[in-house]
């Protein structure tokens, strides 16, 4: 379970997340929605230990976040808004490349499967000449090359088609129901969020998607 107690997030003066207290079970899907600048990658960031909050505490399984940084990096797969893979490479390359440099031995075989897992097929073919979509899956698969058990995603499917759109929400959901991983992601398109998550955490002053999403009887809860 992630658990996160009394957490607090500031900017100088800015004060961007306040006394938020959440815990989150494992084989959950939970969106994270809110205007643009409401603090959606700034709590990201946090979870996935790469900036840390002003105060509060946050345990992973009983790990906890201020002491056990590096046990935890093993547990967390953090996918970025930006895309950051090799666009000379292939996606075998690619795959290749940053699997040495995570903490685990991963066969060819092993690798190819999870890129197919998300239908990221083309692997022989170089980075630049693949479409948006599919360079979001590689991006995808590269964070999770360690098998971490906690995803965090930054908009996994901004500016992508619908297929691909639908593929990615599929390999989550089978990620989350087949094998209890917990999944946070955020995004702005509030028919995925419905269609995928078994919650959302609304963030922010802006009562616009919280409005929204309990008028769909989305379960949702507010900070
Ligand atoms: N490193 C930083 N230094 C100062 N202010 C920051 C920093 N990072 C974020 N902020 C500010 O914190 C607030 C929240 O930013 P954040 O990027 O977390 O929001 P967001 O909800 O992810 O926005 P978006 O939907 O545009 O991605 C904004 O006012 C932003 O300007």
């Amino acid at each position: 379970m992630l658990s996160v107690q009394n957490l607090r997030k500031s900017y100088k003066k800015n004060v961007v997340i306040d006394q938020l207290s959440v815990d989150i079970n494992p084989g959950d899907i939970v969106g994270l929605v809110g205007e643009n600048g409401a603090g959606k990658s700034s709590l990201l960031r946090i979870l996935s230990t790469l900036s840390k909050p002003d105060k509060g505490t946050i345990t992973w399984n009983n790990i906890s976040y201020e002491k056990e940084i590096k046990k935890l990096r093993r547990e967390i797969g953090f996918v970025p808004q930006e895309i950051s893979i090799w666009e000379d490479f292939t996606v075998e390359e690619n795959m290749k490349f940053f699997e040495k440099l995570s903490w685990v031995n991963r066969s060819q075989s092993d690798l190819r499967e999870l890129c197919l897992d998300m239908k990221l097929s083309k692997w022989k073919e170089p980075v630049h000449t693949l479409s948006g979509g599919m360079k979001r899956k590689l991006n995808m698969a590269i964070s999770f090359i360690h098998d971490p058990n906690l995803l965090l995603l930054d908009e996994p499917t901004v500016g992508i088609d619908l297929k691909s759109k639908k593929e990615i929400g599929e390999y989550l959901y089978k990620q989350s129901k087949e094998h209890q991983k917990t999944i946070i992601y955020t995004s702005h398109d509030m028919d995925e969020i419905t269609s995928l998550c078994d919650w959302v955490i609304c963030i922010g002053k802006d009562s616009f998607y919280e409005n929204l999403l309990k008028s769909r009887g989305q379960a949702i809860f507010s900070i």
